[in-house]
């Protein structure tokens, strides 16, 4: 297998959410949990997303961890590796988007890095280095309030050199609107000038076409979605890859219980815990019982397994940006994550012990948790619930599953029962 590209993603939902972007461009694509085993057996494949939880763990280890990945894909023959990052920068002064940029850019000698978080399709576009989400800068939308990196600084140029080694210049909308030799001439002026990575404006999926053209020449990029579609978009238009129809079947279907866990605490994933409230049984439970160990976990055990043969039902740890506050107050940031997460990955394999073949998990790193206590080392990619949210069926695993790991931000207000529609 010659991979025509690499991808490492900071997490599991937006590893999906990639995965789903570049099947639906034409690639084959599949999505591994980790660095893949020598025995896994993958398909031939175009490309490969490999998952890691490194978005909010210690600089070093995310650095460590994503190399390892960079130098399985480089070795698979990737020329051109994408670290994904989420949609809306998340981060924190500490990282980790800037060091592990810096190391895999050190490892390839790339001169100056393109980085860009645009995804319009969900509404993440870039102008002047500053994000938007919908119509609001970052600093105003609900990531402001995010529980474990709140967003408070729109301008990507400032956030990205306050965790870089390197200077951080910009390439504008009016490059980019002048096309890809414009923007390979202002990347060659930067990287002359020492500068190591440039935020790239993008408003529209035409933008990132224009920058994929440029990227796809390089070794590097950093993104979100929207650089993966250029990048794919670029491969097809360029006759690397040949165009796959995206075939949206994850083959027949699994049957078994359904249910959905969500420990995301974002706006869009509250109310669509709210509207789930009409068609299922929903749990609420207590964060602080969790990270007391007051026996949460076998409340929620002993709620949900009476029901489960009725239908769907949903347990949410989520609450609102006051009551987050509040309890983290109590307990600490990364010890109520940790907790919260943790819980939400008991109960996952407890109720997948119960017969549930059907899993839909909202927020990422909530996800990442539940995976891996699944150990479910890769995902094939199905038909797409929302934008950003495939249907993935599991590979390799212990029990053939059909799951949908749904980015907090991402879904309408129907996510669960879309999901559950598409997931049989
Ligand atoms: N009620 C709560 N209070 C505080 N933190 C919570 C609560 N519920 C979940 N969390 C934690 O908030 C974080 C949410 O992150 P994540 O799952 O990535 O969601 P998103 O996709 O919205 O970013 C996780 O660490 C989760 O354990
Ligand atoms: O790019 C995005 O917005 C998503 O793919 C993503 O990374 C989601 O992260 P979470 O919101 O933490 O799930």
């Amino acid at each position: 297998m010659t991979l025509a590209l690499g991808c490492i993603a900071d997490d599991y939902t937006g590893a999906s959410d990639l995965a789903n972007t570049l099947t639906r461009a034409g690639l084959r694509t599949v999505q591994t949990i980790g660095v893949p085993a020598d025995d896994l057996a993958l398909p031939e494949v175009d490309a490969v997303v490999v998952s890691l939880k490194s978005r909010s763990i210690e600089a070093g280890l995310a650095v460590s961890r994503s190399r390892a990945a960079e130098a399985w894909l480089r070795g698979r023959g990737a020329g051109h590796v994408l670290f994904k990052i989420c949609s809306t920068f998340d981060s924190t002064d500490a990282g980790n988007i800037g060091p592990v940029m810096d190391a895999l850019r050190a490892d390839c000698g790339e001169g100056a890095v393109l980085v860009t978080p645009a995804f319009p399709e969900t509404g993440r576009t870039v102008y002047q280095g500053n994000l938007f989400v919908g119509a609001v800068p970052l600093n105003e939308s609900p990531l402001k309030d995010h529980p474990l990196n709140p967003m408070r600084d729109s301008n990507l140029v400032r956030v990205l050199a306050r965790q870089s080694r390197t200077q951080i210049g910009l390439v504008d909308l009016a490059t980019v609107t002048r096309g890809a030799d414009a923007v390979r001439a202002r990347l060659a002026e930067l990287a002359g000038k020492g500068i190591g990575a440039a935020i790239i404006d993008a408003v529209f999926d035409r933008d990132l076409e224009t920058i994929g053209l440029v990227a796809a020449g390089h070794r590097l990029s950093v993104g979100a979605s929207g650089i993966g579609l250029g990048l794919a978009r670029a491969l097809v238009s360029t006759g690397k890859v040949k165009s796959a129809s995206p075939s949206g079947e994850t083959g027949a279907a699994v049957g078994g219980l359904a249910a959905c866990l969500a420990g995301s605490c974002s706006q869009a994933t509250l109310q669509q815990i709210t509207n789930a409230e009409r068609i299922m049984p929903v749990l609420h439970l207590d964060p602080d019982r969790i990270i007391m160990g007051a026996g949460e976990v076998q409340r929620a055990l002993d709620w949900a397994r009476p029901r489960l043969g009725e239908g769907p039902v949903l347990i949410a740890s989520s609450s609102t940006p006051d009551q987050v506050t509040a309890l983290q107050a109590r307990h600490g940031r990364d010890a109520a994550g940790h907790a919260i997460e943790q819980a939400m990955a008991d109960i996952a394999e407890n109720l997948v012990k119960s017969g549930v073949r059907r899993l839909i998990v909202a927020g990422g790193e909530t996800s990442g948790a539940v995976v891996d206590r699944l150990k479910i080392p890769g995902f094939l990619v199905g038909v797409e619930i929302a934008a950003g949210v495939p249907v993935l069926r599991a590979v390799g695993a212990e029990s053939d599953m059909l799951l949908a790991l749904k980015s907090g931000n991402f879904g309408g207000g129907e996510f669960f029962s879309d999901a559950l529609m598409l997931m049989r």
